[in-house]
């Protein structure tokens, strides 16, 4: 028997780890499929993602069923779960995906080391990215730290085909366990709902997005009303998509583009498939900056604390209408569009001066696409403390993005319900009224709680200190 263990890649067909441990049984063999729910891990969940979680789980569970077989869910240890099931089952082989955060390593060593001690053999696979982490580097041999020189090479080295996925021969003829319920996990239910979970709406989202909006992706894609994104990062998060079927499909959408914008477009969006892959290698050549920025500046930053203002971030009531409304689809949905995560996240460390760790602590919690790698680097761009940060000087105004990407407050009105009637151009200049115009416009929307100029010039000085240039 050979045991495959799924963590980040809850789908059977385009799962390399998978594949194999299915290609390597005999006749007299199959492969009995794992999941643990391991404590360690799911101290970090969240009742958004832990519910998305058991949804994928059952989705999976499905897919084995289909093939006449069954998924085994343990909950413990991973170091003490996988030994004793591949005992249980009589397996001489584990095979499993590699997943690169310093927490995933540290968990995949000991269990390394206790199938060892136990005398299994095991095996793990590529399968998050296109190129894993060390594959892509500069011509000095180095790991790279800005993401345009990495696109470049990642942009034009080979890519894998997807892989099937296993025929019900290989699998094993068992009976799988039941999922848990989200309160036995110690989770609450939560008040966000994300898209649909599970293998078959992560390709539905792909196709969907491939025939059309791909085309006009690099324009279309700043503008939070239009939903013109694939809105696949959740399904790349939890693995219910394969990286190589995403690129695959993107390859077909650039035969069939009819123009050069077209490829352009399609161009664009793997660019950010790269970018993920960017900031996996940085996380796993840098596991420390989950914590610690990455660019380590001469004196430390003095960020400000203060708890009352953090909280209207967090509950958007933060009186910046595009802000408001992003910290508000957060909540609703467990997602944020890109462009408004870009603000949000440069208004809390830029005009509020609060440190970015705050704000990802608070986006881990409520992000169903949460992705250590991604979200500690969208931080660290956004507070000019990461790799190929955007410059500390450079500070978005939201009074000034909120007419250029929602020029019809399109997205702040879908989710800032006391702004639904208030005329557009007062949305953007809601800065500028007086107080009692907008206590006539909205009385229960709040006042703006920073002036941006202000906080700009604050921010700007708080950096130039850190960078000691007041010495
Ligand atoms: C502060 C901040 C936090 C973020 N946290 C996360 C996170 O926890 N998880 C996450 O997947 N993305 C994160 N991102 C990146 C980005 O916002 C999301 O990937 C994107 O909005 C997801 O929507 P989509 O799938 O429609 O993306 P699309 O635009 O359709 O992009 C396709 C895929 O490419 C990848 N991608 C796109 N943009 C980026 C980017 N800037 N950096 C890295 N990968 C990217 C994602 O896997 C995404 O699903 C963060 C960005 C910022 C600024």
């Amino acid at each position: 028997m050979h045991l495959f263990w799924h963590r980040s890649d809850l789908r059977v067909a385009d799962n390399l780890g998978l594949a194999d441990a299915a290609d390597a049984v005999d006749d007299e063999e199959a492969v009995v499929p794992l999941f643990v729910l391991d404590d360690g891990i799911l101290e970090h969940g969240s009742p958004v993602r832990v519910a998305f979680l058991l949804d994928c789980l059952a989705d999976l569970r499905a897919a084995y069923r289909e093939r006449g077989s069954d998924l085994l869910v343990r909950r413990g240890d991973a170091s003490a779960v996988v030994p004793a099931v591949a005992a249980e089952c009589d397996a001489d082989r584990v095979v499993w995906n590699h997943d690169y955060s310093g927490l995933a390593r540290e968990r995949d060593e000991a269990v390394r080391a206790a199938l060892d001690e136990q005398g299994t053999r095991h095996e793990q696979f590529h399968d998050a990215v296109l190129h894993e982490p060390g594959a892509i580097r500069t011509n000095a041999g180095d790991p790279y730290s800005v993401f345009s020189y990495f696109w470049k090479k990642w942009r034009d080295r080979e890519k894998r085909d997807p892989v099937a996925a296993p025929d019900g021969d290989a699998l094993a003829d068992l009976d799988g366990d039941d999922l848990p319920a989200l309160d036995t996990l110690g989770f609450d239910e939560p008040d966000a709902n994300p898209v649909e979970a599970g293998q078959a709406s992560a390709h539905r989202r792909l196709e969907a997005f491939c025939e059309e909006d791909i085309y006009r992706y690099d324009e279309a894609r700043e503008y939070p009303a239009e939903a013109a994104t694939s809105r696949l990062s959740q399904d790349l998060s939890f693995g219910s998509i394969g990286v190589r079927t995403v690129f695959e499909r993107t390859v077909q959408a650039m035969v069939d583009a009819d123009d050069e914008p077209a490829r352009e477009a399609v161009e664009e969006y793997q660019r950010q498939l790269a970018f993920r892959e960017f900031y996996v290698q940085v996380l796993y050549f840098h596991p420390e900056t989950v914590t610690e920025n990455y660019d380590a500046y001469p004196k430390p930053i003095e960020w400000r604390e203060d708890d009352a203002e953090l909280q209207a971030w967090k509950e958007g009531r933060t009186g910046v209408p595009i802000v408001d409304a992003g910290m508000r689809q957060l909540r609703e949905e467990g997602f944020v569009h890109n462009r408004v995560r870009m603000l949000v996240a440069s208004f809390l460390t830029k005009d509020l001066l609060q440190d970015w760790r705050a704000g990802y602590a608070h986006f881990r919690e409520h992000l169903v696409d949460h992705d250590t790698a991604n979200d500690v680097g969208g931080w660290q761009w956004a507070a000019s403390t990461g790799t190929d940060a955007q410059p500390y000087f450079r500070i978005f105004n939201p009074w000034s993005q909120q007419p250029e990407y929602d020029p019809d407050a399109e997205y702040v009105k879908a989710y800032v319900d006391e702004l639904a009637d208030v005329p557009t151009e007062k949305i953007h200049a809601w800065n500028e009224l007086d107080a009692d115009e907008r206590d006539s416009l909205a009385p229960d929307y709040p006042d703006p709680i920073v002036d941006h100029g202000e906080r700009r010039e604050a921010a700007l000085a708080m950096f130039e200190r850190a960078r000691g240039e007041d010495d």
